[in-house]
């Protein structure tokens, strides 16, 4: 396979210097972010310790960290590690699952207890390191969803202080909600099969080393199946392969600047390279297929993703001792669960093509509106870094657009076979959907597609939002 990247050595935690491990200033250091600047906390990002290009995206590995996130935090949160095995190993089961024995039931009823009584840990020495503060989120929200998806569907949602409160805190420090995101499934919840070492020693060739996307595995699973897996991965893949394209972009804006006759040569160049590269990354979407059983997905896997606002039971989920914080806490709200059109990448593409501005004639029966303020929300689950990254593609002063528009016509064909891309990845998304949600909830007695009501992860009215996404893709093409 072609699509391949380097990696340095593994290492255990970043270099001091790296600016991730940079002192942490204040988290919140200005007003609420403006419905113009997109979704923030109350603050925004402070990037005066960042180089102005630095948005925690790498050359080789894009929205995924160069190197595979770390295993374990130290010792001193070794019980919060200890508890995640614990469930995992146990294979607790989802309390929805009508299956369940009692002997089960009592497993996950122990395993609560342990959760409740553990001792509520102090997070600042976390706070000296960015990648301590990502496995300390990856680990309190798994045990957080394992914690309230084998709770009875009779009993409230009430999460204990234990890994709440450090949770909470946690979050605040990476300016994420409290809930399981598409970073902790994904992002930073891999590892290599083989290390660089192993395969340097194997083949004695250095170039062995690179990383190839069936090099990858996850580090942790609810569910402990090659489909949960696999459904993780496949978005891994299109994170590395996607790499390309940021590439693409990156060079296409360098030469919007310059605007001369090459210069459109070159960006007609990369515009068709970039629908290419869109093209390959929706063969790594279909391929998700050969990994995933849809009805292992449907009734196994994603129900551990649940957020609050698709409680089985609709619950309002409450954090204990969250009013006894001398640190001012509130009871948060962005509750959804973690999914896929939280990546980064595609939200880059969008942008970069000035996807997400089209249709302004949009109304809120063409799904279009919805659409565009849920994908806004999306952005909200996202590293903050990547967020920022986001923001700053969004404030390019010569959008490839608008400069598409008023150059040659072979430009127009390539921008409009990028923009065909997307539209195509959109349309096999929806595919995967019926295959993966719609089928499987039709199918089932009391099925959410009968009643109407089909939600996605993240809470969305699945069929409608996804459909309005792709309709505002299709419009964007230049006539
Ligand atoms: C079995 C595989 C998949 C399923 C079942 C699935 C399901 C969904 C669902 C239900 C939504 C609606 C939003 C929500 O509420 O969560 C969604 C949105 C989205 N998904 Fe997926 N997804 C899959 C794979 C992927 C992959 C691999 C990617 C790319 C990395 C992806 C990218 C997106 C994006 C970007 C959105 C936002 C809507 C859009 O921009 O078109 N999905 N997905």
């Amino acid at each position: 396979m072609s699509e391949t990247f380097s990696t340095s050595t593994s290492q255990e935690i970043l270099p001091s210097e790296h600016f991730l491990n940079l002192p942490r200033p204040d988290v919140f250091i200005g007003p609420g972010a403006s419905a113009d600047n997109g979704p923030d906390f109350g603050g925004i990002v402070d990037t005066t310790t960042l180089a102005a290009h630095d948005f925690d995206v790498d050359t080789r590995t894009g929205f995924m960290p160069p190197d595979p996130p770390i295993h374990r935090l130290p010792e001193q949160w070794e019980p919060w590690e200890a508890v995640l095995e614990e469930a995992m190993r146990k294979g607790l089961q989802l309390a929805i699952r009508e299956d369940v024995t009692d002997e089960e039931r009592k497993t996950s009823d122990s395993w609560r207890s342990e959760v409740s009584n553990l001792p509520t840990l102090a997070i600042q020495d976390l706070a000296i390191s960015e990648v301590l503060l990502r496995r300390a989120h990856h680990v309190l929200t798994f045990i957080m969803h394992f914690y309230i998806h084998t709770l009875p569907l009779t009993a409230s949602v009430v999460i204990p202080a234990s890994i709440g409160i450090p949770l909470l805190r946690v979050s605040r420090h990476l300016q994420l909600p409290p809930i399981a995101t598409y970073s902790d499934t994904v992002l930073y919840n891999w590892e290599l099969k083989k290390s660089p070492s192993t395969c340097e020693a194997e083949t004695g060739l250095e170039w062995a080393c690179t990383l190839d996307l069936d090099n990858l595995k996850s580090q942790d699973l609810f569910t402990g199946t090659r489909d949960e897996e696999e459904f993780f991965l496949a978005s891994a893949r299109i994170e590395l392969r996607g790499v390309e394209a940021l590439e693409l972009m990156r060079a296409s804006m360098d030469e919007m600047f310059v605007g001369d006759d090459i210069a459109v040569r070159r960006i007609t160049s990369y515009l068709s390279r970039l629908a290419g590269v869109i093209h390959a990354l929706t063969g790594l979407l279909m391929d998700v297929r050969k990994g995933c059983d849809p009805d292992v997905f449907y009734h196994r896997v994603r129900p551990w993703f649940c957020g609050q606002d698709a409680d089985p039971a609709k619950r309002t989920w409450k954090f204990e001792g969250i009013e006894k914080c001398e640190d001012g806490m509130e009871e948060p709200t962005d509750l959804s669960g973690p999914s896929a059109g939280q990546s980064a990448l595609i939200h880059a593409l969008d942008i970069f093509l000035g996807l997400d501005n089209c249709r302004s004639e949009a109304t809120p029966t063409s799904g279009n509106a919805d659409a565009r303020t849920l994908l806004r929300r999306m952005q909200i689950y996202m590293p903050r870094h990547h967020r920022a990254f986001l923001r700053h593609l969004s404030a390019n002063p010569r959008p490839m657009r608008d400069f598409a528009q008023t150059k040659t016509p072979e430009l127009v064909d390539a921008y409009n076979l990028a923009v065909g891309a997307v539209k195509e990845f959109r349309d096999a998304h929806i595919r995967i959907v019926a295959l993966y949600i719609v089928g499987p909830a039709t199918r089932g007695r009391a099925g959410e597609a009968e009643r109407g009501s089909l939600k996605g992860t993240g809470g969305t009215q699945l069929v409608q939002f996804l459909k309005g996404v792709r309709d505002k893709t299709e419009d964007a093409l230049l006539q």
